[in-house]
């Protein structure tokens, strides 16, 4: 677990907060968490002169369509594997009981709490059992695409191009967001054709996802834990073990068919004329070659989704991205080769949290008004460098109906 981690984020909690609506995405590999929390503690914006504290301490206004409520929202993770250590989280926070009623939201039922993914499946018994909590089950696909949408439409800088080590923010047009392609890659990987709010259908996956660079990176460099294992992939040099077209071209270009010598001709191919023992290669490289391979397929299936609906714009989702500058360049130049720069690769700011978002989104509070949750971690610090790639926390202003 990222136990020091969680522990840093939940510091920063007072015991008088007004804690609600937790939703769980439980993965594959990992576990997300989304709650939202007011905090007596909170300064209240004088510029507001309509401001009020409401009972619970949060920042409240009156506002035509429902009370805007400011306070936090909180990004946690755990892994799967180690799902006890999220159960004992969640208990020794009392974060099923405290605040359903409060924060001016309407109130949700004690003890059921959203979940979205497969593990919404596999443990509810598990949660029913030791923490007496019911999960109402959100659709996976369904819960990444309102996530995407929300993230999208939202929040200000969410999604950015890579190209050449430099991020540009892409400033989303509300009225040209559809349709587009949601590439989710967590464990395993879902392309997503998504045409509107609530509109989307699954039109490919692959099963050679993260949790193929993670599992086949465990066996292949000994390495105990994923930032091991992409620290090691930025120090490693894939040439070494990756064939290249100068490898089979004497040193020369193929451009007749648009390689050049240094492009890759076949992953992992230069291990087998050279006879070496897999302790011989240094890991690093190993690392790399492997998260080149991924990426760059990923990339392609992506881009051959995009053109069989003619999408020019793909989203770039899930926990295997983190923000890791050679992933998102692996894809951004497999997108663009592919389509020949017709296409290209956004990624998001909150990758692994689409799906949390999406089960957080189904409470009721925000049925009426869609795009009312503003996360304004602008407020509290510069929105381009605030990623969610790890447990993290964000100001926000949520709308309520009530
Ligand atoms: N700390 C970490 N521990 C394990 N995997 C991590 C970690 N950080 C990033 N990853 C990567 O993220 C992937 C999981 O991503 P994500 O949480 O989006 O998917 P998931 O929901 O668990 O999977 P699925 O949707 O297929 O069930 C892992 O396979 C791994 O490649
Ligand atoms: C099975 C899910 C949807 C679970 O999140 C995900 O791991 C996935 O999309 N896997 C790829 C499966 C496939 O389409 O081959």
């Amino acid at each position: 677990m990222e136990g020091d981690r969680i522990e840093e984020v939940t510091l920063v909690h007072s015991p008088v907060d007004e804690i609600s609506h937790l939703a769980l995405d439980i993965g594959g590999s990992l576990i997300k968490m989304v709650y939202f929390s007011t905090s007596r503690e909170q300064p209240i914006d004088k510029t507001q002169n309509n401001s009020s504290r409401d009972s619970h301490g949060g920042v409240s206004r009156g506002s035509k369509d429902g009370r805007l409520l400011n306070g936090r929202l909180y990004f946690l993770k755990f892994e799967t594997s180690k799902i006890n250590e999220c159960l004992d989280f969640i208990s020794s926070k009392q974060l099923h009981y405290r605040g359903h009623q409060h924060c001016g939201f309407p109130a949700s039922d004690k003890n059921i709490i959203k979940a979205t993914g497969g593990g919404a499946f596999k443990f509810a018994d598990l949660f029913k059992e030791k923490l007496g909590i019911s999960l109402d089950k959100v659709e996976e696909m369904s819960s990444l695409v309102s996530g995407a949408n929300f993230l999208l439409k939202a929040v200000p800088s969410e999604a950015f191009t890579y190209v050449n080590g430099q991020r540009n923010y892409v400033q989303i047009d509300h009225n040209d967001l559809y349709p587009y392609l949601l590439v989710n890659i967590g464990s395993g990987v879902s392309m997503i054709k998504v045409d509107g709010d609530g509109k989307y259908e699954r039109v490919s996956g692959t099963s050679v996802g993260g949790g193929t660079f993670w599992g086949l990176g465990k066996l292949l460099t000994k390495c105990k834990s994923f930032d091991d294992l992409l620290e090691m992939s930025h120090q490693g040099n894939n040439r070494v073990i990756d064939m290249l077209v100068g490898d089979i071209y004497g040193g020369m270009d193929y451009l007749k068919i648009g390689l050049s010598s240094t492009a890759i001709a076949s992953s992992f191919g230069k291990a087998v004329s050279e006879n070496r023992e897999l302790e011989e290669y240094r890991p690093e490289d190993v690392a790399r070659s492997l998260l080149r391979m991924i990426s760059n397929n990923i990339g392609q299936i992506a881009y051959l989704n995009a053109l069989r609906f003619g999408l020019k714009k793909i989203f770039f989702g899930g926990f295997f991205i983190r923000g890791h500058a050679y992933t998102m360049d692996t894809i951004s130049v497999a997108v663009d080769f592919w389509s020949k720069g017709e296409a290209k690769a956004m990624f998001l700011r909150h990758e692994g949290f689409l799906g949390a978002l999406g089960a957080f989104m189904n409470y009721q509070l925000v049925e009426e008004f869609p795009d009312s949750i503003r996360l304004m971690g602008e407020k509290t610090r510069d929105p381009l460098v605030g990623d969610l790639t790890d447990n993290g926390v964000i100001e926000c202003c949520v709308q309520a109906s009530n």
